[in-house]
């Protein structure tokens, strides 16, 4: 019973991984249904066999009184705001009078959701917990466990990490869960950040987890086991370890590129299955971000462009 106990995660994690994180499924819902159920029962015939980081605890989790408080070794900072060209071209003029005129960017898209981080040892997912004040957040890793982007268990053992990202549920969902609470005469939630934020705020997991949420990484807290020079770096690595980076981040070669990315972004942003409320800029060089260092809230080697409302 091991044996195939072992090969059914292996097999459910790499369809969960194909179907969630690459949307790229490469078998049937009623083969991985058929599967899981499988595992269901051979969990259930032989409990010392149990695993807390089975695919299948992403369904099941017991219902919670309270959520615990976890302080963030590293804070988790909020970003300083442009609402035009001119303050991009201001945000640039501040980076190079710090690190000189040698440096360039990554622009990625800034996903509206609810910022969460995800806590790795040895290769297993431990810890996940909201932003809350940027020191301190609450635990929810029984909802995020839900999360089908979200790897149970990453390759490289060797690697503790702690990652940054943002929880969103996509839009059809928000339209779905909308209808169907229209249908219950239930309150409907504002737009897709509430719903992410209302369904990660469920004491009972399986509400969480029948809301469909999805998840992009953007960053790294943490990094052990592992060494990286640039931000772009980071988020081939991230993507290389399993995680669900989005794709539509662009390594700009000075502010003008930027300032074409949030053009460009500005316009197509209705075409995305998932809200986004801005672009994030960021140094790329991980040597750049040290040497201009924080305000007291805010690294002073990104900025967040907002759209308008
Ligand atoms: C470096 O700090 C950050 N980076 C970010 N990147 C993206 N894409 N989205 C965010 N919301 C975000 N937020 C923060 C505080």
């Amino acid at each position: 019973a091991s044996k195939r106990v072992h090969e059914l995660r292996e097999l459910l994690e790499k369809y969960s991984y194909e179907y969630y994180v690459l949307d790229k499924p490469t078998v049937p819902d009623s083969e991985y249904d058929k599967l899981l159920q499988e595992l269901i029962e051979l969990e259930n015939n032989h409990p010392e066999l149990r695993d807390e980081h089975s695919p299948t605890v992403r369904v099941g989790g017991q219902v919670l009184d309270y959520f615990r408080k976890v302080q963030h070794k590293v804070p988790m900072l909020s970003l300083g705001n442009a609402f035009n060209e001119e303050d991009l071209r201001d945000f640039d003029r501040r980076v190079r009078n710090g690190v000189g005129d040698n440096v360039s960017y990554v622009a990625e898209l800034k996903i509206d959701g609810l910022a969460v981080s995800l806590t790795y040892e040895e290769g297993r997912f431990v810890l996940g917990a909201t932003r809350g004040d940027g020191t301190t957040g609450e635990d929810i890793t029984n909802n995020l466990k839900t999360i089908r982007a979200i790897p149970l268990r990453i390759k490289d053992k060797d690697v503790s990490l702690e990652v940054r990202g943002e929880a969103y549920m996509p839009k059809r969902s928000f339209q779905k869960l909308n209808e169907a609470r229209q249908e219950e005469g239930q309150e409907l939630f504002a737009n897709p950040r509430n719903a992410a934020a209302g369904s990660l705020r469920q004491l009972d997991p399986n509400i969480a987890g029948k809301r469909n949420l999805s998840i992009f990484v953007y960053g790294i807290g943490q990094l052990s086991g592992h060494s990286v020079d640039s931000h772009s770096e980071s988020l081939n690595f991230l993507k290389d370890l399993g995680f669900k980076t989005n794709p539509e981040w662009k390594h700009c070669k000075n502010i003008d590129e930027v300032v074409d990315f949030v053009r460009g972004w500005g316009e197509r942003r209705q075409d995305l299955d998932y809200e986004i409320d801005g672009i994030v800029i960021k140094v790329d060089s991980l040597y750049q971000q040290e040497e201009l260092g924080f305000t007291a809230k805010s690294p002073r080697w990104a900025i967040a462009y907002k759209f308008p409302a």
